[in-house]
C-alpha cells in the first residue's frame, strides 16, 4: 500500500528532490494533491493515445513513474500489434511500476525498462507520452531529446507532452504560482511543506514558458501543437508530426 505524502511536513535541511524509495511510497498521493487535474490529464492522454495509435507501432511512456499513463494508454489501444515501452531512471519507481502493471490484464505487451531517456532509442513510434517528465531534463538537453522523439515518430505520430510551465513574465508567473500554492493548501499541505518542496525542486525541475515549448516544437518540425489542458501553471499539449 502507498501512503500519505508527509515528506516535507517537518522542518529539515532540504536536499534536491529525487525519486527515491520514500517518494515512491507516497507518489500517488503526492501527485494527486500537487498537480491540478492529474486524473483528467492521465485519462485524456489514454484517449488520445487510442486515437493516434497506429497498427504495428510502438507507444512510449517516458518517465513512466508507477505506470499511470501506460495503463491509461493500454486501456484505449484497439489497433493490432502495438507495444508499449515504459521507461524511468528511478529503480524504486520501475520496480513498483512492474508490480503495479501485473495487477491488470491486457493483450497489449508492455516493456518496463530502467533507463535514461537521454540514452533511449526511439523508433517506429506512433505515440510518445511525457507526462511531467521533460521538466526534469536539464534545459540545454531538452531540444536534443525532443529532436530524437521527432525522428523516431512515424508520419502522423504524436507527442503527448504535459509540463509545469513558467508564466510569460514575473507578474503572470507569480499569479500562477500563487494559485497553485492555494491549490496545494486546499489539499492539506502546510506552508512549511509548500515552501520546503519548492526549495527541493528549484534546482532539479526548471520550467519553460508555454511560448518556449511551442517555439521549440515548431523549430524541431512538429506540424501542429495544441494545448488541450491548462490549470494554473500545469498544462498538457499534443504535437503532431
Ligand atoms: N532522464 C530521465 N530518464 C528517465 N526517467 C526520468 C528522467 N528524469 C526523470 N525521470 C522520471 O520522470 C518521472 C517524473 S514524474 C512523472 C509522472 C508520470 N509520468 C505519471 O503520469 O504518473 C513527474 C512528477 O513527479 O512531477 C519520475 O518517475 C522520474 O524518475
Ligand atoms: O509539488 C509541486 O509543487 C509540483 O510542482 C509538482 C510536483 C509533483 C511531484 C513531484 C515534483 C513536483
Amino acid at each position: 500500500m502507498t501512503g500519505k505524502d508527509s515528506i516535507y511536513a517537518t522542518e529539515q535541511e532540504v536536499r534536491d528532490f529525487t525519486f527515491d524509495a520514500n517518494v515512491v511510497e507516497v507518489f500517488p498521493d503526492m501527485i494527486q494533491r500537487s498537480v491540478p487535474g492529474y486524473a483528467t490529464i492521465v485519462s485524456t492522454m489514454g484517449k488520445l493515445a487510442g486515437q493516434y495509435a497506429q497498427s504495428n507501432s510502438n507507444l512510449y511512456d517516458l518517465g513512466c513513474s508507477l505506470g499511470a499513463v501506460t495503463l491509461s494508454m493500454r486501456r484505449n489501444i484497439d489497433k493490432e500489434n502495438c507495444r508499449i515501452i515504459a521507461v524511468d531512471n528511478s529503480l524504486p519507481m520501475v520496480e513498483r511500476c512492474q508490480m503495479h502493471l501485473k495487477g491488470f490484464k491486457s493483450d497489449v505487451p508492455v516493456d518496463v525498462q530502467l533507463g535514461d531517456i537521454n540514452e533511449l532509442a526511439i523508433d517506429n513510434a506512433s505515440v510518445v507520452a511525457m507526462n511531467f517528465t521533460l521538466q526534469f531534463i536539464p534545459q540545454d538537453q531538452r531540444a536534443i531529446v525532443l529532436e530524437k522523439i521527432y525522428q523516431g515518430l512515424k508520419p502522423g505520430g504524436v507527442l503527448l507532452l504535459s509540463e509545469k510551465i513558467k508564466g510569460e513574465n514575473d507578474i503572470k508567473d507569480n499569479l500562477l504560482i500563487d494559485l497553485h500554492h492555494d491549490f496545494k493548501r486546499h489539499n492539506g499541505y502546510s506552508e512549511l511543506e509548500i515552501s520546503q518542496k519548492r526549495t527541493a525542486i528549484e534546482n532539479v525541475m526548471r520550467t519553460d514558458s508555454l511560448s518556449a515549448h511551442r517555439n521549440r516544437l515548431e523549430q524541431i518540425g512538429f506540424a501542429h501543437t495544441q494545448v488541450w489542458y491548462q490549470c494554473f501553471n500545469f498544462c498538457s499539449m499534443i504535437a503532431i508530426k
